[in-house]
């Protein structure tokens, strides 16, 4: 074992999530001092119902985020607009000037949650992406085809030939990130393709593969959007992930569910990783014997991606077994966690 393995405790820069889901109302206030504890920053998913798609409704929400921090708690929230059909050109300048604005995203209609009202095809935003191209403002992809004869495990595959490809070859020089990545194939376009992309990984797809499904019964906790896949693309993530190439970096798409839109008939995707993604992250890192990655992963190729300075302030994560609770409570019903009730290594201090 090299000194790394046996460390007890790990000092990095705070880190920032660059995919997270915060909701409104009770929902955010019970979610935002999580988030907080771990990162400094986060990129804001806009699926809200309505989805946030102009700057004027991201500034609003951005302060009622603000407003639901905790007092003394710090955290940056990095808005983004949803794109649709019909998403005006000039906005994108509007949201360029606003300074709070730091993305737009890519929804195809009907890929996951809320988003009937994204994109049904992509060459139609084509004017609005350019003006992104020529401003330099970062596109987030949800990678996978909606087209019901492709089977769910492989539509991201699929939408890397269908629209990727396309896209990248018509605005080679668009800023793109690939969210939430799960498969090998994703894995490796990314590491290969020419120009300005780079890809999120959540710390669940680092840690499980997708018979944690089906293990002893159906649990829906574990599943997102994109579903969990077969091992062999989970240790293609690893392998992306603690690599030390910059173009991978941290997303955790938290996205919490009020329990009983889980546990029911037919339950939505998300899982709720908030309250422990450093630990996760770390357990995953330090499995692959890449404790010495982690910080860069986490801290560092995030911030440079999107031109934004790295934080200076440090986070320690100590090696200490602690049991996550079964539950967390919000305001309109309770959430429970991703691994809710069992022990995890490390505990963020
Ligand atoms: N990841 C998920 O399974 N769900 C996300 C949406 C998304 O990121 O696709 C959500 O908003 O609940
Ligand atoms: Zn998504
Ligand atoms: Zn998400």
């Amino acid at each position: 074992m090299s000194t790394i393995d046996t460390l007890q405790s790990l000092t990095i820069t705070r880190p920032d999530d660059w995919h997270l889901h915060l909701r409104d109302g009770a929902a955010l206030a019970s979610v935002l001092p999580h988030s907080a504890r771990q990162f400094a920053r986060a990129i804001v998913m806009p699926n809200l119902k309505p989805p946030v798609t102009t700057t004027a409704m991201a500034q609003a929400y951005r302060e009622r985020i603000l407003a639901a921090l905790p007092a003394g708690m710090r955290f940056e929230p990095l808005m983004t607009l949803y794109l649709t059909d019909n998403t005006d050109p000039d906005e994108i300048r509007r949201a360029q000037d606003s300074g709070f604005v730091h993305a737009v995203k890519l929804y195809p209609a009907g890929a996951t949650t809320n988003s009937d009202a994204g994109v049904t095809d992509l060459t139609r935003c084509y004017r609005t992406l350019e003006v992104m191209q020529e401003v330099g403002m970062p596109f987030l992809v949800h990678g996978e085809v909606t087209d019901q004869d492709i089977d769910l495990f492989d539509r991201e595959a699929v939408f890397i030939e269908r629209v990727m490809r396309p896209l990248r070859r018509d605005m080679p020089e668009l800023k793109i990130v690939f969210e939430h990545i799960t498969t090998k194939d994703a894995a490796q376009y990314v590491a290969e393709a020419d120009g300005p992309i780079a890809a999120t990984i959540t710390a669940h797809h680092l840690l499980y593969n997708r018979n944690e499904i089906f293990k002893g019964g159906i649990r829906p906790h574990y599943y997102c959007l994109p579903v969990l896949k077969r091992e062999e693309h989970r240790l293609a993530l690893m392998t992306a992930a603690t690599s030390g190439d910059e173009r991978f970096f941290l997303g955790t798409d938290s996205a919490p569910h009020a329990v009983g839109a889980k546990e029911t008939s037919c339950g939505c995707a998300g899982c709720y990783t908030a309250l422990h993604a450093m630990e996760m992250y770390t357990e995953a890192f330090e499995r692959a014997g890449a404790l010495d990655k982690l910080e860069a992963f986490a801290s560092f190729h995030g911030p440079d991606f999107y031109e934004l300075p790295r934080n200076t302030e440090q986070v320690t994560l100590k090696r200490e077994a602690w049991t996550l609770p079964q539950t967390v409570p919000m305001a309109d019903g309770s959430l429970v966690p991703l691994n809710g009730g069992e022990q995890i290594n490390w505990k963020l201090l």
